[in-house]
């Protein structure tokens, strides 16, 4: 019978990314499970990636190495508490992947100094291109910390990164960040449409000019300044749109997004660390 390596405590849509990129990276279904009291949510990660989904958060948890706690914030006190016993008594890695839930709070939950590393990923994980950044609490020995970077890294980029706090900003760059490019492509397909391009020419000009950019960003010994200043012609037509976007003050609300989304996950870590 095949060792359960790494069980998820909640199998939303973060769950079902890193699960999807473990798979792809080679890890088996059978090594993994997943716990999440919704039965619609159960059977589609039976169906969609094959691993075993427990209604019970305490079923076959004494088998992992690791735990993955992958639960909204507002959860959190709940299923640690339900977690406390067990994981004190079986003394699993535990790595937290909730924005805004801070090492002290999590140990304070489940009621010890039990060793914790928060990981903030994101959704391209599935794809192995995620960007995850990742901190230690002082309990967790090399060997903790190992697995934790080998599992990760399995699913894409990893960075450790020295204060705890620091997995706030990049909560509002990496974690949320999916979120504002697709929010530009979706702003710039519905210009394309406008413009009178026909709809499956606008969505697939968009998505590829978002990923060769990205490409060619990763891929470029040149800054990305420099690479925009390569596409801008004197006189010419993207000098045109980026005075536009200059004019709104693109850069100033891009900071002021990222500010307000760090400030959302220092302010949760507050709440929390006052909750019962
Ligand atoms: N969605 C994203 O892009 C990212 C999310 N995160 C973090 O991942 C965590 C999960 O977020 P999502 O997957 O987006 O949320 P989600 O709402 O998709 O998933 C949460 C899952 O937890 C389950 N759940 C509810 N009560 C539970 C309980 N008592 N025991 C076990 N499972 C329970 C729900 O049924 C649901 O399937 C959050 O803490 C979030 O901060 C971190 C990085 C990126
Ligand atoms: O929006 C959120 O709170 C989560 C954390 C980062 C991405 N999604």
């Amino acid at each position: 019978m095949t060792t359960v390596k790494i069980r998820f405590i909640g199998g939303g849509n973060m769950a079902a990314s890193l699960i999807a990129g473990l798979i792809a990276d080679g890890y088996t279904p059978a090594e993994i499970q997943v716990s999440d009291p919704d039965p619609e949510r159960r059977q589609v990660l039976q169906a969609a990636l094959g691993v075993r989904a427990l209604a019970s958060n305490l079923e076959g948890l004494a088998e992992a190495g690791t735990l993955v706690l992958c639960v909204k914030p507002q959860m959190a006190a709940m299923v640690c508490a339900e977690l406390g016993p067990m994981v004190s008594e079986h003394c699993p890695l535990v790595v937290s992947v909730m924005a805004g839930v801070t090492e002290r709070t999590i140990q304070r939950w489940l009621g010890g100094p039990v060793p914790v590393v928060r990981a903030m990923p994101n959704t391209p994980a599935m794809l192995q291109t995620g960007a995850i950044g990742l901190h230690a609490s002082p309990e967790v020995d090399a060997e903790g910390r190992n697995r934790a970077e080998t599992i990760l890294r399995a699913v894409g980029l990893v960075r450790w990164v020295e204060d705890e706090a620091a997995i706030d900003a990049v909560t509002a760059i990496s974690g949320s960040g999916p979120a504002y490019f697709f929010l530009l492509m979706e702003t710039l397909e519905q210009a394309a449409i406008e413009l009178g391009l026909e709809a499956e020419t606008a969505r697939l000009l968009t998505l590829q000019t978002a990923l060769g950019a990205a490409k060619m960003a990763m891929e470029s010994t040149d800054p990305p300044a420099r690479l925009r200043e390569r596409v801008t012609s004197p006189g010419g037509t993207t000098e045109r749109a980026l005075a536009v976007f200059a004019e709104a003050n693109l850069r100033g609300l891009v900071e002021r997004a990222a500010r307000a989304a760090r400030d959302r996950a220092v302010e949760l870590s507050r709440i929390l660390s006052e909750s019962a």
